[in-house]
């Protein structure tokens, strides 16, 4: 089960990542925000990410503007590591790398067509397991 949320920025990405879903017969659960108008990111990270944290999903997908004030407010709860990946290298390396449990995105930034592949990258690819990379997610969890 995949958590999807967003701030008004990125509400038209969002609709285009749960269409795909739907197409794909991913499960996913939206957490909002349900429209354009004007709300405030921090809440729907912390949606997302307390989904993600307590097992209720999988993994969480974010999406504002920039990608940026929505990782910084996911990136504060403990557990969650919050990727902004804008490119498929990105979103490869921090899932085999960083075991990032969060992917965001800004749709002010990429268009449709790039942002699905990078859902796609993310979702599909694994962590390494490597020994090096688990140690480094450690000294992260602090
Ligand atoms: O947090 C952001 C910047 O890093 C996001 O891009 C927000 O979506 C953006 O700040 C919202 O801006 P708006 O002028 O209120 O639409």
């Amino acid at each position: 089960m995949i958590a999807i949320g967003c701030d008004h920025g990125g509400y038209l990405l969002k609709q285009e990542i749960i269409k795909y879903f739907e197409e794909k017969g991913i499960s996913y659960q939206d957490f909002g925000c349900y429209d354009e108008q004007s709300v405030d990111y921090p809440l729907y990270a912390r949606k997302v990410a307390d989904a993600v944290v307590s097992k209720q999903c999988d993994k969480g997908i974010l999406i504002c503007g920039t990608g940026i004030g929505i990782s910084i407010a996911a990136n504060k709860v403990q557990g969650i590591r919050a990727a902004l990946c804008h490119d498929c290298f990105s979103a490869e390396a921090t899932r085999e790398h960083n075991d990032a449990n969060v992917l965001a995105m800004g749709a002010r930034v990429v268009g449709a067509g790039l942002a699905l592949k990078i859902v796609d990258t993310f979702l599909n690819t694994e962590f390494s397991n490597d020994e090096r990379h688990k140690r480094r997610i450690h000294l992260i969890e602090g």
